[in-house]
């Protein structure tokens, strides 16, 4: 039995809105916590105790799309419409990345996930089966894919045997930190019978699928010319919504759109960040929201956006919406940080609870300094967290109840190797 108090800092649960407590407590028992409340609780002889004053503690970020191995693409194209910036630079590059780079760009990301907070990340990408060491090693939760591109002269069977193989080994491995899903990377890269038996797939194997969805204008124009519907309509026709999906972006969605997706429980990763780079457009996050579904944030790659900094998603969703709806409310700091954590665990259909300290839930837990001079003074904790911290706060890192990061130290990560060896097959690149 490994029981662990924290005790003195400010608690965040992220159960209900507005909640924390001044000086409060968590308590973490084999990986789950047991208790939350005010003050130091009701000690146990042979707990460890933890004091984090000065701390605020929440639960882990949660980032619910991304593309962690891009890490190494990180500023190699910039300044582009998506379907230039995917077509003319980074699919290219990605034709050459071996399992080797995959890995040690995933493991690139895993540090600055890791130093950000971050305990929880979805990822669609290739060689996936060194993303899930990657995983593995870390110690984070890891929502995994093999990104299906189906308009090859394959079309599409070899990523989905590989799929069906990388779910075999891996889906549930590490105590249940990695869950495998399906990946079809696009309605504009794979044809409704693709979609079709990646459906099928889904429900023979019992996972779910995450895709990229009405990201862009063009995307929405171009499969309204082949195929005289929108992107949405597309997926729900092919079957996929009849199983659990988290579409990416969700950007240019009609009315019928989000009722549809509302109808059959669509869950959306927001990616603010990369989709103001991108000049793709702002999600109705709203209008979402208002209609029920079910909404995390994510940083997609790092290649555009230009972090996986997921404390900067939390607040571009608090911001921006503000903004382009005239409306200081559309958003507000309690929501947000929901959105970052508890809601982007719901987006990934992970158990209930996940994504806040609730009893019972899982134990992946962070502590921020507050002592900060950006911090001062603290008239709400939410607030200050949304609005005024910076990731680089982050000084702690809890999942599955193991360290992962200790007073800015990396617990299961060696920094220095990781560093070299990405230096050294980014001079690959160069050559
Ligand atoms: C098939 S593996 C995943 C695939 O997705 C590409 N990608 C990265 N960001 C985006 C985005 O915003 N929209 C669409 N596709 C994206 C990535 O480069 C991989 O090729
Ligand atoms: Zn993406």
């Amino acid at each position: 039995m490994v029981r662990t108090r924290i005790i003195g800092g400010v608690v965040i649960p992220v159960t209900e809105s507005g909640l924390w407590y001044e000086n409060g407590h968590v308590v973490v028992e084999d990986g789950r916590i047991v208790a939350v409340g005010p003050g130091e609780g009701s000690p146990v002889p042979g707990e460890a105790v933890v004091n984090a004053a000065g701390k605020y503690v929440l639960p882990g970020f949660v980032n619910a799309h991304g593309h962690a191995a891009m890490a190494l693409l990180r500023g190699y194209a910039d300044d582009l419409p998506l379907m230039d910036w995917l077509q003319k630079k980074v699919w290219p590059i990605e034709d050459r990345l071996t399992g080797e780079d995959i890995y040690w760009g995933t493991m690139l990301a895993l540090l600055e996930m890791i130093e950000g907070g971050i305990t929880t990340f979805a990822d669609m990408y290739f060689h996936m089966d060194r993303v899930a060491e990657a995983v593995a090693q870390a110690g984070v939760r890891g929502v995994l894919s093999r990104g299906i591109i189906g308009t090859g002269p394959d079309e599409g069977r070899g990523a989905i045997r590989e799929s069906r193989e990388f779910a075999s080994r891996w889906h549930g491995a590490e105590g249940g930190r990695i869950t495998v899903t399906l990946g079809p990377h696009a309605p504009y890269t794979c044809p409704p019978a693709v979609l079709r038996q990646v459906a099928e797939v889904s429900a023979e194997l019992g996972v779910g699928i995450q895709i990229h969805l009405s990201e862009t204008r063009s995307e929405v124009e171009q499969i309204a010319a082949s195929h005289g519907k929108s992107p949405v309509d597309v997926c729900a026709e092919a079957g996929l919504f009849e199983r659990p999906t988290v579409v990416a972006h969700a950007v240019h969605l009609t009315e019928a759109d989000i009722d549809l997706m509302a109808r059959f429980d669509v869950r959306v990763a927001h990616n603010p960040g990369s989709n103001l780079k991108l000049g793709s457009g702002v999600a109705p996050l709203p209008k979402l929201l208002q209609r029920g579904v079910v909404v995390g944030l994510g940083t997609d790659g790092a290649a555009s956006n230009n972090n996986l900094d997921l404390l900067e998603e939390i607040r571009l969703a608090a911001l921006i919406h503000k903004g382009v709806g005239e409306d200081p409310i559309a958003v507000d700091a309690d929501t947000a940080l929901a959105l970052g954590t508890r809601e982007g665990a719901r987006a990934l259909f992970l158990e209930e609870g996940a994504g806040t300290l609730a009893p019972g839930a899982p134990a992946d837990l962070i502590f921020m300094d507050g002592s900060g001079p950006h911090l001062l003074p603290l008239y709400n904790p939410i607030s200050q967290v949304v609005y005024a911290a910076k990731s680089g706060d982050v000084t702690d890192v809890m999942c599955d109840g193991r360290w992962l990061l200790r007073d800015r130290q990396h617990q299961t990560l060696d920094r220095d190797k990781i560093l070299f060896h990405v230096s050294r097959i980014v001079e690959g690149f160069t050559r």
